[in-house]
């Protein structure tokens, strides 16, 4: 199974964004998470840095005149090694308590993008903190920068996020699962790079999607479930109006209808619903998306958003 936690998730609108704060959200997560490999299920752990790697940017052009600011992909890896270390060391702890012999191991992952995605001159990747629109419209003056309104939730600076394509790190990956080690990989969606003819990588400014990197990371180690932990406990559909609807178990031919019509979010709920079609469409079993907090119940057909290949399946879970 392949675990993704939201990068808003672990640092959640309205809080402050504090190590300490940040922690306590991963430590959550990572008490779900061990109970599902203590209850048996294989488990590889990939996680967002939307709101983290946007904090990095503004420090460091916020820094000091004499240290130069990272370009983007640099800003990723680090928020890669912290967000990760958060998880390795909570999963770790949670291990212990619980009697788990496993050790924990979180890998730099590098994810290949076309250079020529369309997305580089499309920017549309919400990172970092939320702001009112009179703040975003003065920085789209002031700099050569891109908002959008996310979801009711403010406004958020946008960036490239191109189609993930390859996860250069598999084979490692793969190995380190096969020697019984719980990996995390593919954190902040990957660091983006091109490869060129003659299979030299590069780094480029950007950020990749975490839903469509861990479904493609899913798919490389094969597992069977993808599970995407957010801060909401269920997909809806006329989500933020008085009409809305969560949605429970459902096949992709209904999913796809509800994404026809337009009722996920561009750069937050769109990608995930996207993330979790692709995934059973391309072979997998079961694909979730719930909250952080919930996702025991979740494999228990207790709750969040299930999409299974058609009736019959929906059926066993339901
Ligand atoms: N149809 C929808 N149903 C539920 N949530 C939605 C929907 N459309 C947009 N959202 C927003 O998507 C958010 C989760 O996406 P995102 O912030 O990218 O999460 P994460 O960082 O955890 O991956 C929710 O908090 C909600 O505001
Ligand atoms: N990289 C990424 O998609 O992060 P979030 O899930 O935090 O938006």
């Amino acid at each position: 199974m392949a675990v993704a936690l939201g990068g808003n998730a672990i640092l959640q609108a309205g809080q402050e964004g504090t190590a300490d704060e940040q922690l306590a959200n991963v430590k959550n997560a990572c008490e779900q998470i061990a109970k599902l490999i203590d209850s048996g299920y294989e488990v590889v752990v990939s996680h967002g840095n939307g709101p983290q790697v946007g904090s990095l940017l503004i420090q460091h052009e916020a820094g000091s005149d004499e240290v130069p600011p990272m370009p983007l992909e640099i800003c990723g890896a680090q928020t890669q090694g912290q967000i990760g270390y958060m998880v390795q060391q909570s999963l770790g702890n949670v291990f212990r308590e619980l009697d788990i012999n496993k050790n924990v191991l979180t890998t730099v992952t590098q994810v290949v993008v076309n250079e020529d995605d369309e997305a580089f001159a499309n920017p549309t990747k919400p990172v970092g903190p939320f702001y009112s629109e009179e703040e975003a419209k003065k920085a789209m003056e002031e700099k050569d920068e891109n908002w959008i309104e996310d979801s009711g939730r403010g406004w958020r600076k946008v960036v490239a996020s191109p189609v993930p394509q390859k996860i250069v790190e598999t084979e490692s990956i793969k190995e380190l699962i096969a020697n019984d080690n719980v990996v995390v990989a593919s954190g902040g969606g990957g660091i983006p790079v091109v490869e060129d003819e003659n299979e030299q990588l590069s780094g480029v400014e950007a950020v990749i999607d975490k839903d469509l990197a861990t479904r493609k990371l899913a798919e490389e180690v094969d597992a069977d479930i993808l599970m995407i932990l957010t801060d909401v406990p269920n997909v809806a559909i006329n989500f933020g109006t008085p009409q809305q609807e969560n949605l429970g178990i459902l096949t992709i031919a209904e999913m796809e209808e509800y994404q026809a019509e337009g009722h996920f979010g561009t750069g937050s709920m769109g990608p995930k619903v996207q993330a979790v079609v692709d995934f059973v469409k391309n072979g997998g079993e079961r694909a979730i998306i719930t909250s952080l907090d919930q996702a025991l119940e979740a494999i228990e057909g207790k709750t969040g958003t299930q999409i299974c290949a058609d009736k019959d399946a929906v059926n066993q879970i339901a």
